[in-house]
């Protein structure tokens, strides 16, 4: 990893060059956080190994999952203590965790890290790489998703085309409400989930660029599937 020409400190959020402000699209979420970002510089350079990958893309599920439930609806409970009662407040059901395969099992095992007992769905989506068009390969979605939430996870959100279907999928089953997690966004691919499903709240480590001629998000991290499993060509 290179230090950026210049000074080592700058401002709290880095954007990357070219990409619009996040505040260009008000469904999409990217939290300001220094842990994040970190995180999220060692993922994308090339140079980091495919173990060191998978660690870090675990790691960042387990914190954009704890931004991705910041605000969800709780109940209030006493419990008590060895010393006391105490008020507290619990969710009422932990929401489903819905992978995007493959890259999203990489976040989805931190996911299950903060929470342990989701429900977990798997999605089986691969982009064809000369339409970009994505294909189905597999559904596994469990049963009573109409008491709670759903959290779609997949690290890469390029031409959306992958995440608008895998979405559509999940709001079939009922669940209550369904938010969509990503680590790296594309302006193109925020904007057609927002345009196809509205109601979805997208919650990103990063807004880049922009998409090259090959639809990979720019900068990027190249191939998050093929980084996380050895596959790469
Ligand atoms: O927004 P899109 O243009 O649809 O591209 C994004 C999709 O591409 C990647 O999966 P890929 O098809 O490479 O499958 P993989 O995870 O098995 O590598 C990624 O994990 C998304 O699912
Ligand atoms: O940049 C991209 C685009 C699609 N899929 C990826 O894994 N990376
Ligand atoms: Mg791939």
């Amino acid at each position: 990893m290179q230090p950026p020409p210049g000074s080592s400190s700058g401002p709290a959020a880095v954007p990357s060059a070219g990409a619009p402000a996040p505040g260009a699209f008000p469904g999409l979420v990217v939290p300001d956080h220094a842990l994040l970002r970190h995180k999220l510089a060692a993922l994308r350079d090339r140079e980091t190994p495919s173990a060191a990958f998978r660690r870090l893309l675990a790691e960042l599920g387990a914190l954009l999952t704890a931004e991705a439930t910041r605000d969800l609806p709780q109940e209030a409970v006493r419990v008590a203590t060895p010393l006391a009662e105490a008020q507290a407040r619990v969710l009422p059901a932990e929401p489903c965790l819905v992978a995007v395969l493959r890259a999203g099992l990489g976040l989805l095992e931190g996911a299950r890290s903060v929470l342990p007992e989701a429900p977990v769905g798997h999605i089986g989506l691969v982009r064809d790489e000369r339409t970009l068009q994505p294909s189905e390969y597999v559904v596994r979605l469990p049963p009573g998703l109409a008491r709670r939430g759903a959290i779609v996870l997949d690290p890469m959100l390029a031409t959306g085309g992958s995440a608008v279907a895998a979405v559509a999928r999940v709001k079939a089953a009922g669940p209550a409400w369904v938010r969509f997690v990503c680590v790296v966004a594309a302006p193109e691919g925020v904007a057609r989930l927002l345009a196809a499903h509205p109601d979805v709240p997208v919650l990103a480590a990063s807004l880049d660029s922009g998409l090259d001629a090959r639809g990979y998000i720019v900068p990027g991290l190249g191939d998050a599937g093929d980084r996380c499993f050895g596959t790469e060509g």
